[in-house]
């Protein structure tokens, strides 16, 4: 059972803050690191896998206990060779060695860990992946979904007890997709750490036990799916509505506690309402509608982008 600590993290490229300030732990289970693009997602992963440094603050991984049950001291994991035993990295970009097999490539990454049987090590890994079929052929030739698997194996080559990827589900098909969550559920229960990044929350939502939410490298949110849904369903949400009346559901509307705005806006033919409380608000328009003979011609969701949920997260 490994933990990594990160604490107080921040990580600057020239002027461009990647990361900023960040403190959490990342424990035995999979959790999902969740943000939108550019939010600082690779950056914070490849400051845990030991592949880039940090500007400022710490990370550090901590084993579990030995044998005889002592704590083991957390160590840092930036130019600290013990801590890459401990980690299996699957980088997001696609540059790989292209004109090696897979099976080639998966070996290379066993012999550099010094593996006593590399030979068996990269078969086990391909097997776990289910890329034997193919790992003669060149990574050339391979689809999108075939090149992530094989930098799965060759992350899982020396059994590490924390696992880190990146954007693991980009260009997978469902078939692939769902393969690799019951990989990844499988060994989150068998008690490894296991991280990956997504910029989609209902990929996040159907693997990941625990959700930390990072936006413009700020830490943002943490918690269970339950929790990080409620916590976007919760915030004031904008429609745009056009009707036969639009003044009088104006009027009716603005009685209600759930509804804390509306302007009409003349050149668009419809209303702007800032609605407070979502579920009673999505019940209390056909209602009201109904009860004064008004009739809806659109409901539509102003601010669903996700890049308006996750800025709220931010200045909740
Ligand atoms: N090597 C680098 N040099 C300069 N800027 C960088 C570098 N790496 C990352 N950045 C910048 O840091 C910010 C965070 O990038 P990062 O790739 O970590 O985000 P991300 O959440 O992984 O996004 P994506 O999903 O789009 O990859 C971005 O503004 C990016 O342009």
């Amino acid at each position: 059972m490994t933990t990594i600590h990160i604490d107080r993290v921040s990580r600057w490229f020239g002027n461009v803050v990647a990361v900023n300030d960040i403190t959490m732990d990342i424990g035995p289970g999979v959790t999902g690191l969740l943000g939108p693009n550019g939010a600082g997602k690779s950056t914070l992963i490849h400051m845990m896998g030991g592949f880039l440094a940090p500007s400022n603050g710490s990370v550090t991984l901590e084993p579990s206990p030995g044998p005889d049950g002592r704590p083991v001291t957390a160590a840092p994991i930036w130019r600290n060779e013990d801590s890459y035993r401990h980690i299996g990295l699957v980088p997001e970009r696609e540059g790989m060695y292209d004109f090696l097999t897979g099976h080639e490539f998966v070996l290379a990454n066993a012999e550099l860990h010094g593996l006593p049987d590399p030979r068996a090590a990269a078969a086990e890994a391909l097997a776990t992946v289910e890329m034997e079929y193919a790992q003669d052929r060149r990574i050339s030739t391979y689809s999108k979904g075939m090149r992530q698997r094989v930098k799965m194996a060759s992350a899982l080559v020396h059994h590490p007890s924390v696992l880190l990827l990146d954007e693991p589900f980009n260009g997978m098909d469902p078939r692939q997709r769902m393969h690799l969550m019951e990989l990844l559920r499988k060994m989150g229960d068998e008690g490894r750490t296991v991280l990956f990044s997504s910029h989609i929350l209902e990929e996040v939502e159907q693997l990941a036990s625990h959700i930390e939410v990072i936006v413009a490298g700020r830490h943002a949110a943490s918690g269970d799916f339950r929790k990080i849904r409620r916590l976007m369903t919760d915030r004031p949400h904008r429609y745009l509505v056009r009707s036969s009346d639009d003044r009088r559901l104006a009027a009716a509307l603005i009685a209600d506690a759930s509804t804390a705005g509306i302007e009409v806006d003349q050149a668009e033919g419809a209303l702007r309402i800032q609605a407070v409380d979502f579920t009673r608000f999505t019940t209390l328009l056909p209602r009201l509608a109904r009860e004064h003979g008004i009739r809806l011609y659109t409901v539509s969701p102003s601010d669903e982008s996700l890049e308006s949920v996750f800025s709220y997260l931010v200045a909740a």
